[in-house]
């Protein structure tokens, strides 16, 4: 079952010269894990904004085509309504902390949903546990690491249950502890908790070892799509656009250039047979 179809979407902001997004047509099937890379500007961001809503609704522009999340037309439903479907994190979390407690935080993602008591204490401790924070509840949330306030707002959107999570550069300000804190919480959420992902990441080794599918965004297309070994394959379009190529491939693409190799993509062992290294 495809739980996102995007459909001949464009967007250009208002004032805006050019589209910033092109003719968009893709779907996303339920429980996918999805790694979007591409250059700076190309549109990625923009992308992410269309999936909760906030993007016709919030931010002006002209939209054209559909975005159909979880059974529901962007266009006609609103961003609160959207964002118990769709939860969006942002690279920034202390733009996304407002609140006394670590469980204040979580609490008031709650409250104007209409959640009766019961249930928002089974969410509240649920979405607290599985990021690691029950122990830190009653913590001033401008005290935590970066990590820790990243995964304070991943909590704070799956209080609301969501069924898909977007987050859009969530590790970019971390420290390297922080970084893999909160990847390690993706996955999580990804094979245990069935959370659809879609994840902006600059960290292609990651996309490599754990998405299904990446999505390729330059100057506000998709240029390649499909499964990590095959998308990232093309070395040299990524490396024309600007994305960093995984240190495994660089070596593998190297040897395929002097023909010892028929594939850049191809497992540790490979490369290490291709090498001449001892397995170990
Ligand atoms: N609020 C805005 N008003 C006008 N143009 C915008 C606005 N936000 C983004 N753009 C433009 O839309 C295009 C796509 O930007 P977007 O931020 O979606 O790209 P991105 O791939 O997320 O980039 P980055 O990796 O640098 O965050 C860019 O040309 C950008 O300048």
């Amino acid at each position: 079952m495809n739980i996102i179809e995007v459909e001949n979407l464009s967007f250009k902001y208002k004032g805006a010269g050019r589209y910033s997004l092109r003719d968009i047509t893709l779907s996303v099937k339920k429980g996918e894990f999805i790694g979007i890379i591409g250059g700076s500007g190309s549109g990625k961001s923009t992308f992410c904004l269309t999936l909760n809503g906030i993007i016709p609704h919030s931010i002006q522009g002209t939209f054209e085509g559909n975005v159909i999340v979880a059974g529901l037309n962007t266009r006609e439903h609103s961003v609160a309504e959207l964002s118990t479907k769709v939860g969006l994190v942002f690279q920034n979390p202390d733009s996304q902390i407002f609140n006394m407690t670590v469980l204040e935080e979580v609490a008031f993602a709650l409250e104007n949903l209409g959640v009766e008591r019961d249930e928002m204490w089974r969410r509240i401790k649920w979405a607290l546990k599985l990021v690691g924070l029950w122990d830190k509840r009653e913590e001033f949330p401008p005290n935590l690491s970066g990590g820790e306030k990243q995964r304070l707002a991943i909590a704070s959107v799956l209080v609301m249950k969501p069924e898909i999570l977007v987050l859009d550069e969530p590790t970019s300000q971390l420290d390297p502890m922080g970084k893999e804190s909160v990847l390690n919480l993706i996955k999580l959420l990804n094979k245990e908790e069935k959370i659809t992902i879609l994840v902006v990441e600059h960290n292609t080794e990651f996309l490599l070892e754990n998405a299904d599918r990446v999505f390729v965004f330059s100057d506000g297309k998709i240029i390649l799509e499909g499964k990590p070994e095959n998308v990232f394959e093309d070395v040299e379009t990524l490396m024309k656009i600007g994305v960093r190529i995984p240190a495994r491939i660089r070596i593998g693409y190297e040897l395929k250039k002097k023909g010892l190799l028929k594939r850049a993509t191809v497992s540790a062992k490979e490369l290490k047979k291709a090498l001449k290294l001892p397995q170990t």
